[in-house]
């Protein structure tokens, strides 16, 4: 993180040839007790559409929940979208991405989880196939044997895996792609590529985002301020991501 930038406390005017890539949990949607109890903001779809109309469709959410949860929670909305941090993504044309899955490489560890759950009812299994979700929100104090007990698990399942903390949250996934190499695969393609990109997120997995962001020659806004950061900008609260995300819309809204 000796790289990352001075936090500035302007953030960046809008510009029309950005490319625009939103965290979902956290940065559009307040965190909730539990994954199933976020409440979706009503003013958030027509945030999306005022956004991509005018940046030309250069607007990706990317999330570490999956790909068909994040539509379920969005509606008809239908952005680009990246799923399970990175793993899977759609293109702005609807294709999808996605390796094989090897999810059942998984299965001790899922019942390791299921098992640990039982025992401790502060905590959660999310299940999202190819990775595996252990939150613990309800009971902090579970963090330590939440990890000792994955990472006993880690060592068996090798390199292909990798484990990531997030706000009250420890996950297994393949290891390999994060947020931050599926930025780079958008801007490879239209209508981001050309595009300067930004990027909003509050999370530790974010982190990755914001450095390729920098890499790429854009702008990291952090959403939030409890961390360390190699994010150059940011906003103190979902609701100031929204006033800020409404300004951009309406000062680059296309002159009909
Ligand atoms: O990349 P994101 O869109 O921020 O997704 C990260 C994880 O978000 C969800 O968990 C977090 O939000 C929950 C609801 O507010 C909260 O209960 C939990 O404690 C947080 O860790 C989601 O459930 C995970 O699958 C995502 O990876």
């Amino acid at each position: 993180m000796s790289a990352a930038p001075p936090i500035t406390a302007t953030l960046p005017e809008p510009r029309a040839d950005w490319a625009l890539f939103l965290d979902f949990d956290g940065t559009l949607v307040e965190i909730a007790e539990r994954p199933d109890q976020v409440v979706v903001p009503a003013r958030l779809r027509p945030l999306l559409g005022a956004l991509t109309e005018a940046l030309g469709g250069a607007v990706a959410i990317i999330s570490g929940r999956h790909l068909d949860g994040l539509d379920a929670l969005l509606g008809s909305t239908r952005p680009a979208l990246a799923g399970l941090h990175g793993l899977e993504r759609r293109s702005r044309d609807g294709r999808i991405h996605r390796p094989p899955d090897h999810g059942d490489q998984l299965d001790g560890l899922r019942k390791a989880m299921h098992a640990f759950a039982r025992q401790h009812p502060g905590a959660i299994v999310e299940d999202k196939g190819s990775a595996l979700a252990l939150h613990y929100r309800s009971d902090p104090a579970l963090e330590h044997a939440a990890r000792a007990l994955i990472e006993h698990h880690c060592e068996s399942l090798g390199d292909a895996f990798r484990l990531q903390s997030g706000k009250q949250v420890l996950e297994v996934g393949p290891a390999g792609h994060d947020k931050g190499t599926v930025i780079e695969a958008f801007m490879t393609e239209a209508p981001f590529q050309g595009r300067t990109p930004v990027c909003l997120g509050d999370d530790v997995t974010d982190e990755d985002a914001f450095a390729a962001i920098n890499r790429l020659g854009g702008h990291a806004i952090r959403v939030g301020t409890d961390r360390p950061t190699a994010a150059g900008y940011e906003l103190a609260s979902v609701n100031e991501a929204y006033q800020w995300l409404n300004r951009l819309a309406r000062q680059l809204q296309p002159r009909h």
